[in-house]
């Protein structure tokens, strides 16, 4: 199969509707990362078909069992070169997209990007999780956090809960250890305002490669000492 019908097809699995200019998106989205990783680390992988597969849909199955919604307000936490957040609202045209990053040349990457593939109302921030999460304008003002890779699970959900609406849900891209992530993270989810809700297989086409999607739900504030001073959460996780 061509590497844009196992896209196409691995997109429309997650029942999404893909047209011609999606695919074109996706496409422009990859060139640009592959030129910019020439001058800067953005991923380890820039073979056509690693790409939609290991980044392009590995991203877009966090829609599965439909937390992720169009329409919806998203944070996309330590987003690096955009993943999951960018290729969700490549997918879903009315998500209200907002990346944050603490390296600045990955935001610059990120603009560059969305420009190119005629994306205007994503809002890039560059910044540390534990200073934005403190900020009147963005604590408890999305319907989704999400997140992969960007640290343990009792630090991420520092960085992430403070950033979701009561009744919003945290959505965690993990590895094949999440069981563990999870029992080490107990405390941390109590605290934050989070309740566990599941843990989901997902399994990418083509290669034979499967991850866990790790979902929150937020259930009450989180405590205003929360998330601790920048650093802080990484050099002391809660446990
Ligand atoms: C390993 S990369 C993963 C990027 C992307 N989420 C992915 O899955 O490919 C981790 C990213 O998190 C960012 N990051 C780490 N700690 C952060 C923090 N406290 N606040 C904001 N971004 C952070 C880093 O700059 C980096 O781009």
């Amino acid at each position: 199969m061509e590497n844009k019908d196992i896209l196409r097809k691995g997109i429309e699995e997650l029942g999404i509707s893909v047209n011609d200019k999606i695919l074109q998106d996706f496409k422009v989205y990859r060139e640009v990362l592959v030129d910019w990783n020439q001058k800067m680390n953005l991923t380890g992988i820039e073979e056509e078909r690693e790409v939609y597969i290991k980044h392009f849909l590995d991203s877009i199955s966090a829609i599965t069992n439909n937390y992720i919604k169009d329409g919806m307000s998203i944070i996309d936490v330590g987003t690096g070169a955009g993943f999951p957040g960018l290729p969700l609202r490549i997918c879903l045209k009315n998500v209200k997209l907002t990346l944050l990053d603490s390296l600045n040349k990955r935001i610059n990457f990120l603009q560059e990007v969305s420009a190119k593939v005629g994306i205007d109302d994503i809002e890039f921030i560059h910044g540390r999780a534990e200073d934005f999460g403190k900020d009147e304008n963005y604590r408890e003002k999305y319907d989704i956090a999400t997140a992969r890779a960007v640290a343990g699970l009792p630090v991420l959900i520092e960085f992430c809960a403070p950033f979701i609406k009561l009744g919003g849900y945290f959505v965690c891209l993990k590895g094949p250890n999440a069981n563990l992530e999870l029992e080490e993270a107990k405390k941390a989810i109590e605290i934050m305002g989070l309740e566990f809700v599941e843990k989901i297989d997902v399994k990418l086409p083509e290669l034979d490669l499967s991850h866990n999607i790790l979902v929150f739900k937020k259930i009450k504030n989180t405590p205003e000492k929360y998330p601790r001073k920048a650093g802080k959460p990484s050099k002391n996780p809660i446990k």
